[in-house]
């Protein structure tokens, strides 16, 4: 039986009859997180299927290959070491170097914070200012703001991306430049957002600071040379960002300087410490109990065979509000793909449309679509509360939680609805019904804390690299990404009134935006 025919099977029989079965599937474990996959079109069968499916696709020695730094990358030619930034003992010499980018990078955010390293004037540093973009930006945001409550009460920390200047004044209104560090963080350092930004955060400090600007600035990035140039002879601070490591995947690296000044000392070594910790299992753990190979494998199964094209992912946790958008871009720009290495198109859908938010925030939007929309996406709940959480808050959270996920599989019939209500007028009770059979994953820690942050996304990551094998893409590139870019730049003449659009509807537009 193909997989195919195990999900036309499947599809065929009443959801509540597959879960009756599945509620005695048992949780898989791992590095501080549970994971539960009972309530998917999925039995006994199928499973295996997959697993079989997992063997030939070589998934085993996929993660192998990552682990032994071979050459995963093979449009680019390069090896994926993100895991190396989190291994504490690293044995082999390319690893140790990626990890000491790590290390530089520590030592320096600590003789930032406790002041042995301070501005031009003599001031002590007070206010960090974050410059990046995409995978140079989504990570750090997403620590400092789960850890809000782990800040050093010392620092400022602002954050800016956009080339929307509102974007940057913002991020410097009320800074005095004396007391402000830039942290620049751009891999190519060819970024067009983040050099835009440097550069009026670079005449923003030198209005003040003529001379001795540039100890204003801590740069991180692979492209040593052209950060060089930026600086134009003046002495800067910059740091190494490997260019096995991409962006991506970055989180773990010094890119994450900013969240090293300003967040207590342990925020940073417990996140990388729970990756390492994932990392562990994901390499050695077999197919059935491996975390990283299921959620590749249910991805596979929900998008490319029952043809689910979204998923929403439902993180009920304040700590996690960011964590939609980062995974949007692990996600979708490693896996949003259609043509393999080998320039051959793949046979189906690929990675799905993911969107989601903040429970229980999102009941009071997007769930109604959830709910009695007529499509329907599978939810991945992720239920972990606060470090030091009001015990009524966590249960009620909590209860949500549940209760959506219940909701959503078993539905609600127009005959339920009429025992409940029998007085409803007919058309009332038909809009009270719920569909159900809409599948969800529950993934649920204890709390939220560093670590389990850390071996989260760790997760997330090798799912996404083995969902990629099981799709046949290489994951570690983006050429989607750039020919908007190469556009946007055709453009701007025509914006400045220099030349005519080539596109009659751009034209168009750029004739009204410019009158
Ligand atoms: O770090 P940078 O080189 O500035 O790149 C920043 C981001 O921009 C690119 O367009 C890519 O789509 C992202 O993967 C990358 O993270």
């Amino acid at each position: 039986m193909t997989l195919h025919d195990h999900a036309e099977r499947l599809r065929a029989l009443p959801f509540r009859t597959i879960l009756s079965v599945r509620a005695a599937t048992k949780p898989l474990s791992a590095a501080g997180w549970n994971v539960d996959l009972s309530r998917h079109y999925l039995d006994t069968d199928a499973n295996a299927a997959l697993f079989a499916f997992a063997d030939d696709m070589r998934l085993k020695t996929a993660i192998d290959q990552l682990f032994d730094g071979e050459m995963v990358n093979p449009s680019e030619g390069r090896a994926a070491l993100h895991w190396a930034l989190r291994a504490k003992e690293p044995e082999h010499e390319t690893v140790r170097d990626v990890r000491q980018s790590v290390v530089d990078a520590e030592t320096l955010a600590q003789e930032i914070a406790w002041s042995s390293r301070k501005g031009a004037t003599g001031e002590r540093f007070k206010a960090v200012v974050h410059i990046g973009i995409g995978g140079s930006d989504f990570g750090p945001r997403l620590i400092a703001d789960a850890f809000e409550d782990r800040r050093r009460e010392d620092i400022e920390l602002r954050y800016c991306a956009n080339l929307d200047p509102l974007d940057l004044d913002l991020a410097l209104k009320g800074l005095d430049p004396a007391q402000t560090l830039i942290v620049g963080v751009s891999k190519s350092f060819g970024t067009e957002e983040t050099l835009y930004n440097l550069s009026r955060a670079r005449d923003w400090v030198k209005a003040s600071i003529p001379k001795g600007w540039s100890k204003h600035f801590a740069l991180i990035t692979a492209n040593r040379d052209r950060a060089l140039d930026w600086l134009d002879g003046a002495d800067g601070l910059i740091l190494n960002l490997p260019e096995t490591i991409g962006g991506r995947f970055s989180i773990w690296s010094a890119g994450s300087l900013a969240c090293s000044i300003a967040l207590q000392s342990d925020v940073m070594e417990d996140f990388r410490a729970g990756a390492e910790a994932m990392d562990q299992h994901v390499a050695t753990a077999d197919i059935a109990d491996n975390l990283a190979i299921r959620l590749a494998l249910l991805d596979y199964w929900n998008a490319t065979i029952l043809g689910f094209g979204a998923r929403a992912l439902l993180a009920y946790s304040r700590r996690l509000r960011l964590l939609p958008a980062y995974l949007q871009q692990l996600e979708m720009e490693s896996n949003g793909k259609s043509v393999r290495p080998d320039g051959r198109p793949v046979s189906g859908p690929t990675a799905p449309l993911l969107w989601g938010g903040e429970g229980t925030i999102g009941q009071h939007s997007y769930h109604q679509w959830l709910h009695q929309s007529p499509s329907m996406v599978p939810a991945e709940f992720i239920l972990a509360p606060g470090e030091t959480s009001d015990s009524d808050g966590v249960t009620g959270l909590t209860a949500h939680a549940l209760a959506q996920a219940e909701v959503l599989a078993n539905g609600r019939s127009l005959a339920d609805v009429q025992a409940d209500e029998p007085d409803l007028p007919l058309e009332i009770a038909a809009q009270k019904v719920h569909a159900g059979g809409r599948p969800s994953t529950i993934l649920h820690a204890p709390r939220l804390n560093p670590y389990r942050l850390g071996s989260l996304i760790a997760l997330f990551e090798h799912r996404t690299y083995l969902a990629g094998k099981l799709w046949g893409l290489n994951s570690f590139d983006q050429w989607g990404v750039e020919r908007g870019k190469t556009m946007a730049g055709r453009l701007k003449p025509a914006l400045r009134g220099e030349r005519q659009a080539s596109d009659a509807i751009t034209a168009k537009l750029i004739a009204a935006i410019r009158s």
